[in-house]
């Protein structure tokens, strides 16, 4: 298993621009097998859940090129239904979350689709009752095999109903849209999740011919037709890149321009990473953080402590949690970091105290960051990352400390970021990947 060596304490300079969404680019790639015609897509990330998800599809038949390093047709024409449900799939499925999507678009076209145990992050439960019940709830049937640990789900037809979600969760929204919008008559979802994944989603098949009315709302109306054809879809910047990047610049007191941003698709990201007291300003679709050698956290109206905490869209991805609690570290105030969705998102802050971090795990939900405010400095030490974002908030963790660190099990940073070395080498970091 590879490591990154990591030599920090430099100030990095330049700029970095983000990749195409990760986790929109795993709803959209699930999306073409819901036409036999010919889907291109631009702006797919190169990074490790993606490339599985796209093997996957080929496993199914579907025609795959690649016309460059992010651009990629897809063609669903000739698809092999029973790849579902053989044991290689079940295994390919257990490596990313992203899997679970491709139910929604077989159900719609093959009437049959197979859930086994997704991968993903080990980050607390994740349950798949919101993904189950919306099949449900348009005419599936679902039994489920308890030594395979899977879903059978099988719908001779599927027919439009209303159904009020029991939470708006992201895959599981995707995946009730794709299998609704070629069933018969119209289905209401409310208390949908709205992330501009799934607003990406709505927007490329409502050009493949589907009719979704109430995208970017919890409310979301779909009026089943006949049969989608083929489209061109270009995926957004990844959002939790662009705010991982913001808080790199921070914690290394590094002047970083992030080229093409997405501003007006990142809802409340940045002011998040403002009132951690950090400057940023916006030319055209350009962020620019300025060199910042203390930033000062904010606080309320009354002059109580700031506390970050998810929400589901428009709120604050979870997502970005792991990352504004290392950055955080360094500034001058404390704040409280509180993840509701996950239970084991924080564990990883062990590794930050080693460091020399000032941080208090309340609870698996809750910790308080007291900021160093530049007054001590973090030491190099050797960790692993356990999950995608806490692996990548390490990372920049160990550029922002003294000396050596080196970080193992990477693959995990690679499931989500592409080029990741090199792109932090563009801006002057000192990293290497140990084989
Ligand atoms: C591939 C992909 O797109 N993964 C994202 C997706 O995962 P995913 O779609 O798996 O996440 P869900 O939205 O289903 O929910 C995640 C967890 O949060 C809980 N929950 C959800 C909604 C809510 O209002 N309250 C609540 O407690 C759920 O019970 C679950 O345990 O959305 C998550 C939540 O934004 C992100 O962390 C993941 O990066
Ligand atoms: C939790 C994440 O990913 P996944 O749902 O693919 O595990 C993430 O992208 O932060």
């Amino acid at each position: 298993m590879s490591a990154f060596e990591v030599i920090g304490g430099k100030r990095l300079r330049g700029s970095i621009t983000p990749q195409g969404a990760k986790n929109e680019a795993l709803q959209i790639i699930s999306a073409v097998l819901l036409t036999a015609e010919k889907v291109t897509i631009n702006n797919v990330p190169d990074i490790l859940d993606v490339t599985r998800l796209i093997e996957l599809l080929q496993l199914l038949n579907v025609k795959v090129e690649r016309l460059s390093k992010n651009t990629y047709t897809f063609q669903a024409d000739d698809v092999n239904p029973d790849y579902f449900g053989t044991s290689d799939f079940r295994d390919k499925s257990s490596k990313m979350r992203g899997s679970v999507m491709v139910a929604g678009p077989m159900l719609a076209r093959f009437k049959k689709a197979y859930i086994p145990r997704p991968g993903g992050d080990k980050i607390g439960r994740r349950r798949l009752d919101t993904h189950i019940i919306g099949f449900e709830k348009l005419g599936a049937k679902f039994e489920y095999d308890e030594k395979l640990n899977e879903f059978v789900l099988k719908a001779p037809e599927l027919k439009g109903t209303y159904m009020l979600l029991d939470e708006p969760s992201v895959t599981g929204t995707a995946n009730i849209v794709m299998a609704a919008v070629m069933a018969k008559g119209t289905t209401t979802i409310y208390h949908a999740a709205c992330e501009p994944y799934l607003q990406q989603l709505c927007k490329m098949l409502n050009s493949m011919g589907a009719r979704i009315k109430g995208v970017g709302s919890n409310l979301l109306e779909i009026e089943g037709v006949e049969k989608l054809h083929g489209t061109e879809h270009t995926m957004l910047p990844d959002m939790i890149e662009v705010g991982s990047f913001i808080g790199l610049a921070a914690m290394t007191q590094s002047e970083i321009t992030i080229k093409n941003a997405g501003i007006k698709h990142l809802g409340i990201i940045p002011d998040k990473f403002q009132q951690l007291g950090i400057k940023m300003d916006f030319r055209g679709d350009d962020i620019h953080i300025p060199q910042q050698d203390l930033y000062e956290v904010q606080r309320y109206f009354d002059g109580s402590t700031v506390s970050f905490s998810d929400h589901p869209w428009p709120g604050l991805t979870p997502d970005l949690l792991s990352i504004i609690l290392v950055t955080a570290i360094h500034a001058k105030g404390s704040v409280l970091i509180h993840q509701k969705m996950f239970e084991s998102r924080l564990f990883f802050v062990d590794k930050l105290i080693d460091m020399g971090a000032q941080i208090i795990l309340c609870d698996p939900h809750r910790a308080v960051v007291l900021g160093l405010e530049r007054k001590q400095q973090l030491r190099g030490v050797v960790m692993s990352s356990p999950d995608i974002r806490a692996g990548v908030s390490l990372l920049f963790t160990a550029l922002s400390a003294r000396g050596k660190s080196i970080i193992q099990n990477i693959e995990q940073i690679h499931r989500g970021y592409q080029d990741i070395e090199d792109r932090l080498r563009g801006l002057g970091a000192d990293i290497k990947t140990l084989h």
